[in-house]
C-alpha cells in the first residue's frame, strides 16, 4: 500500500490541502488549514473520502513545504486528517507547525500509534479497526459516527476509555442522517453528557 515513506516524517503523502472552516466537532466554525494525508486501511464502508485510501496516488511532499503553505493564511490552526494520518510519523510536521505558532489539531481513528505534538486530538473510533488504548487516554474529543442503533452502545464503550473532561460527540453518518439524526437528538436529551456534531461544511457547501 505505502510508498517508501521515510520514518523521520519529513516526507508525507499529501492528497490535498485547503483553507476552510472546521465543520465538525468542538472547533466547528473556526478557520483552519486542512492537511489531508493519503493512505487508510481501516475500511469504513461509509467513508466520505475513499479517494484517500491508496497512499500511492498521493505525492510524497516535504513537510517544510506543507508548513510554508499553511503559513500563507491568516488562520493559525491546522487540521491534520486523511486518510488515516497516524499511519505516519507526525512528530516533525507538528513540531515545525507549533514552532511557527500554529495550533495543531488531528482527526484520527486512532488505529495506529500516536505520534506528533497536538493541541487537540479528535478521536473517531471505528468498529472495523479499533483505537489503541494510548490514544484514547490522550483524546480531547471523542466523535462517534452513528450509522445504526448499535453505535450508541459502541459510543458508550469508548466513552469509558477517554479522560474525564473529554468532549463527547455523536455525529450522524451522512447517508443515514435522515434516519439517525432524530435518534441522536433523543439520545442526547436523555444522556446529556453527549452533544450532537453535524458536518456543517456539507450544509454550507464549502470544502
Ligand atoms: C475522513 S475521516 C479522516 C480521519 C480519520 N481517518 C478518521 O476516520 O477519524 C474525518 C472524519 O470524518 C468522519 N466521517 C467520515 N465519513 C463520514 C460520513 N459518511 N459521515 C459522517 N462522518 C464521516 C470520520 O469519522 C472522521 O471523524
Ligand atoms: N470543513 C471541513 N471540516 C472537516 N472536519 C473534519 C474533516 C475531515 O475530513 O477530516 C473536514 C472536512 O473535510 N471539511
Ligand atoms: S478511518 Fe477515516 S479515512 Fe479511514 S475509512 Fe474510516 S473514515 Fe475513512
Ligand atoms: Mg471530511
Amino acid at each position: 500500500m505505502a510508498h517508501q515513506v521515510p520514518e523521520d516524517g519529513t516526507l508525507l503523502p499529501l492528497m490535498e490541502e485547503f483553507y476552510t472552516i472546521q465543520g465538525e466537532g468542538y472547533h466547528t466554525g473556526k478557520a483552519a488549514y486542512f492537511i489531508r494525508l493519503g493512505g487508510c486501511d481501516v475500511g469504513c464502508h461509509w467513508c466520505d473520502v475513499k479517494e484517500s485510501w491508496d497512499a500511492e496516488l498521493h505525492p510524497l511532499t516535504h513537510a517544510d513545504k506543507i508548513v510554508e503553505n499553511a503559513m500563507l493564511y491568516p488562520g493559525k490552526a491546522v487540521v491534520v486528517t486523511g486518510g488515516e494520518p497516524l499511519i505516519y510519523n507526525l512528530d516533525y510536521l507538528t513540531s515545525q507547525l507549533q514552532g511557527k505558532g500554529i495550533k495543531t489539531f488531528i482527526e484520527t481513528s486512532g488505529a495506529y500509534p500516536l505520534s506528533g505534538h497536538w493541541d487537540w486530538i479528535c478521536l473517531s473510533p471505528k468498529k472495523f479497526k479499533g483505537p489503541t488504548p494510548e490514544i484514547a487516554r490522550h483524546a480531547n474529543e471523542l466523535k462517534v459516527i452513528v450509522f445504526n442503533k448499535s453505535d450508541f452502545l459502541f459510543a458508550e464503550q469508548h466513552a469509558e476509555l477517554v479522560p474525564v473532561g473529554c468532549k463527547l460527540y455523536l455525529q450522524p453518518e451522512w447517508s443515514k442522517s435522515k434516519e439517525m439524526t432524530p435518534l441522536i437528538v433523543d439520545y442526547v436529551m436523555n444522556n446529556p453528557k453527549w452533544e450532537i456534531s453535524l458536518q456543517t461544511h456539507k450544509y454550507l457547501n464549502i470544502p
